[in-house]
């Protein structure tokens, strides 16, 4: 048998889809029905990046609601999953260029893997309605192990479950955590500029840096070490 390829493995929100604008949707339809004011979708800024919890919390903070219960964090994020998943892509695309990459990753012989920290459900479902799905040989989800991402565990499984090996291949995404996993994980990681980040990645000391997914294949070609 000849060897695996190694895999290139993407986050989600904020490195192959802008995902701000259903967030931020379902978020105020929560708000609207707890009678409380919509945010705007500047205050939430890198909160988009960590999960739905994070955002309530900002949002009561917002509506001066500083310390909420726990209880009423989760009572709220039922909420916001029903509404989310009741429309989870009506304003959510893809980032320009990541179809052609992907395309070519392919052509080059990577294998394509996702490595989210959105519950696996729920991201299977947003790129199923992208159309987005079948382009990858694996999706691993914020619950499909123990522990999310910045744990190693999820992006190992998302190499595995691709099919691929572990040595080549590399991450790509928007924040700490994802260049925190890929560490974990052993891997280099390439950065995207464009996501949802609360410190510029630069000086998070990735192992590359893309403005746009043209720059991807370039980026990778000059990885030390690769293939
Ligand atoms: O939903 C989250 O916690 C963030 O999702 P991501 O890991 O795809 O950026
Ligand atoms: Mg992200």
């Amino acid at each position: 048998m000849s060897t695996p390829a190694p895999a290139l493995v993407f986050d989600l929100d904020g490195t192959l889809v802008d995902t701000r604008h259903d967030l931020a949707a379902a978020l105020n339809s929560v708000m609207r029905e707890e009678g409380l004011s919509a945010v705007e979708i500047e205050t939430l800024g890198h909160l988009f990046g960590v999960g739905a919890r994070p955002m309530i919390a900002k949002a009561l903070w917002a509506n001066g609601i500083p310390d909420p219960d726990p209880a009423e964090i989760e009572r709220l994020y039922l909420r916001f999953i029903a509404f989310y998943t009741a429309d989870i892509a009506g304003l959510s695309r893809p980032f320009p260029g990541i179809h052609e990459a992907l395309e070519t990753a392919r052509k080059d012989g990577w294998r394509l893997a996702v490595c989210t920290n959105k519950s696996e459900p729920i991201a299977r479902q947003l790129l199923d309605h992208l159309k987005m799905l079948d382009l990858f040989d694996s999706l691993v989800g914020g619950d499909t192990f123990a522990r999310p991402k910045p744990d190693a565990a999820p992006v190992l499984g998302a190499v595995e479950r691709a099919g691929a090996r572990l040595a080549g291949s590399v991450m790509i995404g928007d924040s700490k955590t994802d260049i925190d996993a890929a560490r974990a994980a052993g891997i280099p990681v390439v950065a995207v500029t464009f996501g949802y980040t609360a410190v510029p990645v630069r000086e998070l000391s990735p192992d590359a840096v893309i403005d746009h997914f043209e720059e991807l294949h370039p980026a990778l070609a000059g990885l030390p070490g690769l293939r």
